[in-house]
């Protein structure tokens, strides 16, 4: 059974058509990386998946007692506060000694544990956001512009510490991105949104969309191609029921040196934002 689906979502904010009849599917244990231009309504779509808002019309389908991890694209801690990461973990509910630590190695971030959250670099503090999503152990965990502000090698980094908690933890991964290139290499599916989805399928598929072509040009595809040709020395081949089933064959990047539910159902209604 999918973890989400999603059936003809659509929603009005602002007096905007910002979601037309989306539909979309998450199956446990892929990672599926949502494009598309600013305010073409990816981050609404987010919103919608994890409950915090509600469509106008159409249907969502949640698994039985699903358990979302989300990483937001920004968190703002006022820098006057001292407060450290482990302080952190237990905001606004406490955890023990032992699942924090277990939550920070997870997202690569285990000596962290006593660093005050405002003396962290963006990496860091992105993976201090990522031990806490990590805290609940999600099967599916959602992740809004994670490396915003990152450098592309941090970005690299953080995406394969995702790559790799999918691999170890078999949770699906549902992210938003601008680094193009960098996620769509790491992506079982990617799903091309303006609005409504105008393509999805396989990294490459997509790429060479003349849907996706349009809002992108076709530079990112020319990148993807390098970055995984480039990569070929260690690339392996993910041993994952979904290529098995979509018949395709994603190679990734090893970078293991640095990676360290009653059913559900939002039925249509009439309002908007909801949170
Ligand atoms: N609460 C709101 N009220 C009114 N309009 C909103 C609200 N939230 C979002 N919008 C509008 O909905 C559209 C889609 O916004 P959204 O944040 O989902 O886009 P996005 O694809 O994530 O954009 P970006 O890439 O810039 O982050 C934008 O035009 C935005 O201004």
């Amino acid at each position: 059974m999918s973890l989400v689906s999603l059936d003809s979502i659509s929603l009005r904010l602002g007096g905007r058509q910002v979601l037309d009849h989306v539909s979309l599917t998450l199956e446990p244990g892929e990672i599926v990386t949502i494009v598309g231009p600013n305010g073409s309504g990816k981050s609404t779509l987010l919103k919608v998946i994890i409950g915090a808002l509600h469509p106008e019309s159409g249907r969502i389908n949640r698994q039985k007692g699903l358990k979302i991890g989300y990483v937001p694209q920004k968190l703002h801690i006022d820098p006057t506060l001292p407060l450290t990461v482990r302080r952190f973990l237990s905001l606004p509910n406490r955890v023990s000694d032992e699942a924090a630590h277990a939550a920070l190695d997870d997202a690569g971030a285990g000596h962290l544990c006593n660093h005050q959250m405002t003396d962290l670099s963006g990496g860091q503090f992105q993976r201090v956001l990522l031990a806490r999503a990590l805290l609940t152990e999600p099967e599916l965990l959602i992740l809004d512009e994670a490396t915003q502000g990152l450098d592309q090698p941090g970005s690299a980094d953080f995406y394969a510490q995702v790559e790799a908690l999918r691999r170890d933890k078999g949770c699906a991964v549902l992210m938003v991105s601008h680094e193009l290139h960098v996620v769509m290499a790491a992506s079982d599916r990617v799903v091309c949104l303006n609005g409504h989805v105008c393509c999805h399928g396989a990294p490459e598929h997509v790429a060479s969309a003349p849907e996706y072509r349009a809002l992108f040009g076709t530079g990112t595809h020319g990148a993807l191609a390098l970055y995984r040709h480039d990569h070929n020395h260690d690339h392996c081949d993910l041993d994952h029921d979904h290529e098995a089933h979509h018949g395709q064959q994603v190679h990734m990047h090893d970078h293991s040196h640095d990676r360290t539910h009653g059913d559900s159902q939002d039925h249509p209604h009439d309002h908007g934002e909801t949170a």
